[in-house]
């Protein structure tokens, strides 16, 4: 039954249009159902019209059987329709969740821009409202376009009719726009108390050392409880405002249908209308306005699934415009760093100000400063995390920020200074969460040297480990941290204060690891806060950070007389 399998290829351009084109048969058999479904609504009024008008005079029983069995025929139809329709709607929903879901996982997550672009995470709440507006709200916005057709039902039968249930539907209109606006500020208020209280937990959950160290447990809970109270009042308030509203929608329901029958009678005793005319009129007036309540109350979730709509388009829309072709020899290339100058957003003050550096494959560089000069700064810029403010990081010709995320993947290794290992086992932690050759996963365990530890653990290198799940000392889990820098035998291995907090062994095997990779032919850079001969006796070039200036000079037994020794940055 379902008409939305088509899958949709998100590498083409125009993945908007493909979805609506993957769709059309869909929205077709939906359209072609929903003009069957409502002309069958207007059986019910006809039959009521002859039951009342017509079988009385003629006294005829067949006919009133005849009528009875296509009226409930006709019922059965319009409900069964119903049903297949708004099944239709549900599977367009899902449909548009599962194409579209882990691209957007994906994309956002291989955006390396730090602060830069919207999270992975609104994105998927954007798309979760575009799926709750179609299979949930869609179906009402598609129907309210026939409520003129009942009014005019109506009209025809008494025009005064036609104008009580007019009035009533510019009144429920009324009614639902106030009923947003007095709700709108209380809820808003509601959500950003109520994100906060999350987030105290969820904070406090995530740093358990700290608030159990210093006993924080009760200062947490009682600002917890002080967020939460602020939440609960604005949303008891929007809700009080919302209850008052739907009420009185209501109420002006049951109004208007005991309005047109009140007139209706009226009129049947002044002689200008049968009472089959007014129950019919009565039964139209009560599907318009229906209708037109219903819109009303979805009206938020309209409003939220097309301004999801519209996000979604954008970024889908940004994505078809960052394809790079990469040339051949970009692996082998020089690293560049050319011109460049970086500043925060929102910051006044430039952390790195036109440095220019080259560093080909088999070199080493040292970066030395105090805290605070720049060097994680440097060291995200490098990989493609930060986005230059002038100047480019370049792999050969190729800016390392444009780089596509599966060939980044391939030639650059980063060592945060923060470890940050996932859920999952040590084996998937060092491919990266991915599939690796197992082979590959141990001689990058060994060159880090921490297979000795992996193995001696309960189940090897299939022992979970994860950010509840610290089985490991801080020195293991940063080598571990290592092994998936180095695993894939990157071209730029960038490595920010690795010796920090590492014991003598440790650090041995940092180096010899580093030793390895620049004879394979890697271009590496190890940041380190304060001056240290570790480095000398392998290092090619050095480069001193110092708050707005920055020192390059080359190792000297590197210096090629040809380049000045050291060169002056401001
Ligand atoms: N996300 C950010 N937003 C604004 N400013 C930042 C941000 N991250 C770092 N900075 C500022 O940029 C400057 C350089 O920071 P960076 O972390 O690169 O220095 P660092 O040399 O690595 O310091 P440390 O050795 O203490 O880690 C600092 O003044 C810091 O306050």
């Amino acid at each position: 039954m379902s008409r939305f399998r088509k899958k949709v290829s998100v590498e083409k351009n125009d993945i908007v249009r493909q979805a609506w084109r993957a769709s059309s048969w869909g929205i077709i058999a939906i359209i072609v159902f929903s003009i069957f479904l409502n002309l069958l609504r207007f059986v019910t009024p006809l039959y009521i019209i002859h039951v009342f008008d017509r079988v009385p005079a003629s006294r005829s029983v067949e006919t009133l059987i005849l009528l009875t069995i296509m009226a409930l025929l006709a019922i059965v139809a319009g409900v069964a329709l119903d049903g297949v329709r708004k099944r239709m709607f549900g599977q367009w929903g899902k449909w548009i969740e599962e194409q579209f879901g882990q691209f957007f996982v994906y994309r956002g997550l291989s955006e390396r821009s730090i602060g830069q672009s919207q999270s992975v995470q609104e994105s998927l709440d954007e798309l979760s409202r575009l799926r709750n507006f179609v299979a949930r709200s869609a179906v009402r916005w598609i129907d309210v376009v026939w409520a003129p057709l009942f009014l005019w039902g109506v009209y025809l039968i008494d025009p005064l009719l036609g104008m009580i249930t007019l009035a009533a539907m510019f009144l429920v209109v009324a009614l639902g726009l106030l009923q947003e606006s007095a709700t709108r500020e209380p809820r808003r208020a509601s959500r950003k108390a109520a994100a906060e209280a999350g987030e105290i937990v969820l904070n406090a959950e995530r740093k358990y050392e700290t608030v159990g160290a210093f006993s924080m447990a009760s200062n947490l809970s009682a600002r917890w409880r002080q967020t939460t109270a602020a939440h609960l009042d604005e949303r008891e308030r929007a809700d009080a405002r919302y209850t008052f509203y739907r009420l009185a929608i209501r109420g002006l329901g049951e109004c208007l249908r005991i309005g047109l029958i009140g007139v209706g009678v009226w009129l049947f005793l002044q002689g200008s209308l049968t009472l089959g005319a007014v129950f019919a009129a009565r039964i139209l007036g009560g599907y318009g306005y229906r209708y037109v309540e219903r819109a009303v109350g979805s009206w938020r979730s309209l409003r939220d699934g097309m301004a999801a709509y519209r996000s979604l388009k954008a970024q889908l829309r940004m994505d078809n415009d960052n394809n790079v072709s990469i040339h051949s020899a970009t692996p082998s290339s020089a690293l560049v760093i050319d011109q460049l100058s970086f500043r925060y957003p929102g910051q006044t003050n430039y952390v790195l100000r036109r440095l220019s550096l080259t560093l080909e494959p088999g070199e080493l560089l040292v970066v030395t400063g105090g805290a605070g000069s720049g060097k994680t700064t440097l060291s995200r810029l490098t990989v493609g995390l930060l986005e230059p403010r002038y100047g480019q990081v370049r792999l050969g010709d190729v800016e390392v920020k444009r780089l596509p995320p599966d060939v980044q993947m391939q030639l650059i290794g980063y060592l945060p200074q923060h470890t940050e290992l996932f859920r999952g086992t040590v084996r998937e932690n060092i491919a990266c969460m991915g599939d690796a050759d197992f082979d590959d996963i141990v001689r990058a365990a060994k060159l880090a040297s921490i297979h000795e530890v992996l193995v001696s653990l309960p189940q090897g290198y299939d022992t979970p480990i994860g950010e509840e799940m610290v089985t490991l000392s801080g020195s293991e889990q940063k080598r571990i941290a290592l092994a998936r820098a180095i695993y894939r035998r990157p071209r730029l291995l960038v490595l920010d204060e690795p010796a920090a907090n590492l014991d003598r062994r440790s650090r041995n095997a940092m180096e010899a690891a580093v030793s390895e990779l620049k004879a394979a032919g890697s271009s590496i850079i190890v940041t380190q806060a304060t001056k240290s001969s570790r480095w000398n006796a392998i290092a090619d070039k050095f480069l001193i950070l110092g708050g707005r200036t920055a020192e390059l000079s080359v190792a000297p037994s590197k210096i090629d007389p040809k380049v000045s020794e050291l060169r002056r940055v401001k």
